[in-house]
């Protein structure tokens, strides 16, 4: 069905486990797409919406946010086609649609989401699943639902080849495991867009999908949500990525102390695999805003400038398993700063060990 006047906007699912580097991905392509617009829907994990504020500033009134919790979730897809019937109103003149997954999402859910849409403008425009290298074989050692992640795949970006030493061997494991899908190495998620632009029709690739996939969750998940509660909603998605996950969103209006942050970052326990955010060290750096990323071991600060106007706030997620959610809150909480009038110079010292470029690298 093409609409009037136009053709169809293909929608990409950008899909991949906590970390992978899809919101890197999702920038890189926001800013080499040429003449191509892009229209954004990010889903986060956590309750404060970190990936949104990522993509935000480069796309404006095209990113569309779906908040807290993973999309796969959702009993229908009516939430999302609104977004989608905004995004391919024809004075939005977008071109393609990404729809970035919580790195906790199904992702089979999210397409068929897209494919149950109703919208006559938008057409399933196929699943990217981004890999990071470096992590690949921890991660399916705890998570081998992504063999079947793989399999689905259109296309996967093997990322932070970089970081893999035997990203050679990581590319063919990868290559074994998928179905039709091209495998691209990266770094940082740079791809060339028209990887995910020039896309298959919608036909042939809902053959990838079985028909369990798709017709899962057509009978209305409300009647068990309203006659069981909490528990069976738990136990019916009990075999999703995100079962057993938990998070922790912190926020703070008054600066952080870096002494006591990376004290606690560096002493994080190991089921803590994500944490994500912006850092507000107050006189200790006044210019600037730290973005934070943990991914398993690994740990970056990245400052930036301030935008112009922005609140001067922390905002942290943390998600991971096993988590004890209430000790963490307590954690980050004694970070806060007490308010010292001054900055010491060695503050930032351990702040900086996790800057790149900025000292030795011992994070690399
Ligand atoms: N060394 C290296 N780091 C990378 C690369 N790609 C992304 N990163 C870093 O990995 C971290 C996570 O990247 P994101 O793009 O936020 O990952 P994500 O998949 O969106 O994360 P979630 O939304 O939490 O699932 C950030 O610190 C990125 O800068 C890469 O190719 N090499």
């Amino acid at each position: 069905m093409v609409r009037s006047g136009g053709r169809q906007i293909p929608v990409v699912v950008l899909a991949g486990f906590l970390g992978s580097g899809k919101t890197t991905l999702l920038n890189h392509l926001l800013h080499r797409s040429g003449g191509s617009r892009i229209g954004a829907v990010v889903n986060d994990f956590g309750a404060i919406e970190i990936d949104a504020m990522a993509v935000a500033g480069a796309l404006g009134d095209s990113t569309v946010s779906l908040g807290n919790g993973c999309l796969c979730c959702a009993v229908d897809s009516s939430e999302l086609d609104v977004y989608l019937e905004r995004l391919a109103r024809p004075e939005a003149r977008i071109d393609v649609v990404v729809i970035e997954a919580s790195g906790l999402a199904e992702p089979q859910e999210l397409v068929r989401m897209v494919l149950a849409s109703e919208h006559p403008g938008i057409v399933y425009g196929g699943l990217v699943e981004v890999v990071d290298a470096a992590e690949f074989d921890d991660t399916r050692a705890r998570h081998p639902e992504i063999d079947r992640h793989l399999a689905l795949a259109d296309l996967v970006v093997v990322n932070k080849v970089d970081r893999a030493p035997d990203a050679g061997r990581v590319l063919g494991l990868v290559r074994s495991l998928v179905d039709r899908a091209a495998v691209v190495p990266a770094t940082h998620g740079r791809v060339d867009p028209e990887f995910l632009f020039d896309c298959r029709p919608a036909e042939e690739r809902v053959g990838q999908l079985s028909f369990d996939d798709l017709h899962h969750g057509e009978h209305d998940d409300r009647d068990d949500h309203g006659e069981h509660g909490e528990h069976d909603d738990r136990d019916e998605h009990a075999g999703h990525l995100h079962a057993g996950y938990d998070s922790v969103s912190f926020a703070s209006g008054r600066p952080l102390d870096p002494r006591r942050l990376v004290r606690f970052l560096d002493s994080r326990p190991e089921g803590l695999y994500r944490i994500k955010g912006y850092v507000d060290f107050g006189p200790y750096d006044a210019g600037n805003r730290y973005a934070v990323h943990a991914v398993g071991r690994f740990l970056r600060f990245y400052p930036e400038p301030w935008p112009a106007g922005a609140e001067r706030l922390t905002q942290l997620v943390l998600i991971g398993t096993d988590l004890d959610t209430a000790a963490l809150g307590a954690e980050l909480e004694a970070c806060v700063s007490d308010g010292a009038p001054h900055a010491d110079e060695q503050g930032m010292w351990g702040v900086l060990r996790y800057v790149q470029g900025a000292a030795e690298d011992p994070a690399a």
